[in-house]
Order: C-alpha cells, then sequence, then structure tokens
C-alpha cells in the first residue's frame, strides 16, 4: 500500500498512487435520470444548453451535490466540437446525433476544417466557471475518438452496424485516414478547450469501437485515437480510454496511450487487467442494466466489482457504460455510499 496522497482519490487513482480508498462517478451522471436536470432542461434543445455555461456549469454539478460522486464530467456533448467546426447536425431526444448531410466521399472529407480553441468559447467559459465552483472535486473533460464521431458522420445517425462506415473504411482507406486525421484534430482541440480551462483529467470515448475486429481496430482506428491522447498528453493529465464490447481489443488500446482503461460488464476487471498486463488503472464495470434490480442484489455485484478491480494496478468504480435515463437516483446514491464506506475492505481482502 503506498503513502496517502493529499490529491484527490480518483487523480491519484488514474496515477495509480492510490490507498484503499475507491472513487467512484459514473457515465451520464448528468442527465434525464435526475429531475432537477429535466427542469432545468425544460424547453432548452440539447446543443443550445451546451452553449450556455451558466446551465452547463449547474448541471454538471447536480450529480455532485446529489451522489457525493469523486468527479464531476464536462456537461457537452461529443457532437459540440463538430457543429462547433461546422458541421450542420442535430441531437435528437430519444434518437441521438443527426447529420445534415452524412459524409460519404473525399470531397465530403475535404468540407471538414479544423478547429481552433477560440471556436469554443462558450466550453472555456463554463470549463472556468466550474473550476471556481468545484473546489477539490476534480473535473474530468472529454472528447469522441474519431472512430465513434466518423460512425455518426458517415452513417447520417446511429446504427446498429456500421456498415457504411466500415465499407469506406476498407474499400477507401485514404478517405478513411484523411477524416479520421481531421476528427482526431477536432477532438483533441476539443480537449485542449478543457484542459487548458482547468480540468484536471480527460476521457476519451470511443463508445462504438467494440464493433470491430483487433486486425481492423490496429490498421484503421488506433492510430488516429493514439494521435488524440498524445496531443493531450503535453498537459500531465490522466487519460481514460473507453469503449462498449471492446474485450477483444483491450490489450491493443493499451497502447493508445492513455493511463486508465475503461472497461463494458462484458468482462470482468480482474481478466480485463491481465488483458491489459496489469499495466493501467481500470474504470468500470457495473452492468447499467441491472440498477432497476432489488438493492441487495445491486449491492452484491457492486462489492463483487470492487473485489474484481483489486486485481488492476488502480481502479476506479463506474457503470459499464452511461446511466440509463430511468434510473431511479436513489440507487445510484447508494452505490455511491457503498463503494467509499466498503470499498477499502474488500480491496484488503482480495489483496
Ligand atoms: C455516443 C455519445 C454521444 N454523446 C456522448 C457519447 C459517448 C458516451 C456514451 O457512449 O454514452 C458523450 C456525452 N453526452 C453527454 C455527456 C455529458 C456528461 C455526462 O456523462 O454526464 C457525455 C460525456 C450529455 C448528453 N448527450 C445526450 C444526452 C441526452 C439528451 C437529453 O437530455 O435531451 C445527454 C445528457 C444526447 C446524446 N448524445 C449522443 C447520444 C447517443 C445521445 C442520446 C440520445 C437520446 O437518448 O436522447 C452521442
Amino acid at each position: 500500500m503506498s503513502a496517502p496522497t493529499v490529491e484527490s482519490p480518483f487523480l491519484a487513482t488514474c496515477r495509480q498512487q492510490s490507498d484503499d480508498r475507491v472513487p467512484v462517478w459514473f457515465m451520464r451522471q448528468a442527465g434525464r435520470s435526475l429531475p432537477e436536470y429535466r427542469q432545468v432542461r425544460a424547453g432548452i434543445s440539447m446543443l443550445d444548453s451546451c452553449a450556455r455555461p451558466e446551465l452547463v456549469t449547474e448541471i454538471t454539478l447536480q450529480p455532485v451535490r446529489r451522489y457525493g460522486v469523486d468527479a464531476a464530467i464536462f456537461y457537452s456533448d461529443i457532437m459540440v466540437p463538430l457543429k462547433a467546426a461546422g458541421i450542420e447536425l442535430d441531437i435528437v431526444p430519444g434518437t441521438g446525433p443527426v447529420i445534415a448531410e452524412p459524409i460519404r466521399s473525399a470531397a465530403d472529407v475535404q468540407r471538414i476544417r479544423p478547429l481552433t480553441v477560440e471556436q469554443l468559447p462558450y466550453v472555456t467559459e463554463a470549463v472556468r466557471l466550474l473550476v471556481a465552483e468545484l473546489g477539490e472535486t476534480p473535473l474530468i473533460g472529454f472528447a469522441g475518438a474519431p472512430f465513434t464521431l466518423a460512425s455518426y458522420l458517415v452513417e447520417g445517425g446511429p446504427s446498429k452496424d456500421y456498415a457504411k462506415t466500415k465499407a469506406l473504411m476498407v474499400s477507401e482507406p485514404e478517405v478513411w485516414h484523411d477524416l479520421c486525421s481531421r476528427l482526431a484534430q477536432i477532438s483533441a482541440t476539443f480537449l485542449t478547450a478543457q484542459v487548458t480551462a482547468g480540468a484536471r483529467a480527460v476521457q476519451l470515448f470511443d463508445s462504438w469501437v467494440g464493433s470491430l475486429s483487433a486486425a481492423d481496430y490496429r490498421a484503421s482506428v488506433l492510430p488516429h485515437s493514439a494521435e488524440v491522447l498524445e496531443t493531450i498528453g503535453q498537459y500531465r493529465v490522466p487519460r481514460i480510454h473507453f469503449g462498449v464490447g471492446t474485450g477483444e481489443l483491450l490489450t491493443l488500446m493499451g497502447t493508445a496511450g492513455a493511463e486508465v482503461v475503461g472497461v463494458d460488464w462484458r468482462i470482468p476487471l480482474d481478466e480485463a487487467s491481465a488483458r491489459l498486463g496489469h499495466r493501467y488503472a481500470v474504470q468500470g464495470n457495473l452492468d447499467p442494466a441491472l440498477l432497476g434490480a432489488p438493492w441487495p442484489v445491486v449491492a452484491e455485484r457492486t462489492r463483487a466489482v470492487i473485489a474484481a478491480g483489486a486485481a488492476a494496478p488502480g481502479h476506479i468504480f463506474n457503470l459499464g457504460h452511461g446511466v440509463p435515463p430511468g434510473t431511479d437516483p436513489a440507487v445510484l446514491e447508494r452505490i455511491v455510499d457503498l463503494v467509499h464506506d466498503e470499498g477499502p475492505e474488500i480491496r484488503r481482502a482480495v489483496e
């Protein structure tokens, strides 16, 4: 056991300098599961809400107040920097991102212009306001990774099979790499805006990359995600890299450059850590679909996640993906308390 640090438990764990405390936050902790969120968002579209710094600050703080989580995540969306770069899109409630003119050709790709931090003034301002309000609680900045962003741009919206995206990737590799290079630049700029304004960690969401084979991931996607992570490396903040269904990609994802690898519920954290050579802290991985089960079941599963996480050189408790909109906030509150109260003991029992 290393000496306790003055740093936040979340940041210490990212850096593998934690004691036995288990930090916890939830992907999509801000959002429709919270009545106070539904109230302040009423009548304001998702994308408009992201451009209002006071509102962004309030929504980001809501789950921190309610749950006592160890980190805040910036309220925005992976599509916000694409819109700022001039791509016409909307986020449709209940559906997700919808692109006015999908990107399918070399000429389409050339329309995507580079983004500058100056084009994101509402991001800079919101992060500054937030950091002043948050005190010791660190703010996590985030961005979408090139593959996940490309999947929306090429499909034109959400997809089940990513068929158009994969077809472009394998049939026109030059166009694909040009697209992903541009998206990497945009993602890195979105992260830079957040980190230079005071975010103390970042998460790169490659939510849909688990649809790829390891060979395609390595050849067509990994270099672009690595580019984003490398660009942000100069700021010395911990980097978290997450995707859904990535069990077969974990070994490769570990090489992309992040300090922490996020894992979904399909693979236990001890197995995930083994696939990562026990070199990285892990984040996850309670199945969000279980949040509606009776509390004793949720509690047992929460304890099992903590026990499996003890195999890694650091464990940040989270869900395996985002909080579903219908979740009872009281359950998340109980999970945070359990992780904080019982986490150290469960870890010591395993070690
Ligand atoms: C794939 C993806 C998107 N957006 C994001 C991802 C990667 C994370 C993941 O895999 O879930 C990232 C994201 N989106 C949002 C956040 C805010 C911070 C947080 O996690 O609390 C974060 C980190 C707010 C949001 N982004 C969105 C909402 C819900 C819309 C609303 O409340 O009106 C929120 C709170 C909209 C959105 N935006 C996107 C989708 C699929 C949706 C859901 C559409 C729907 O079900 O209505 C694209």
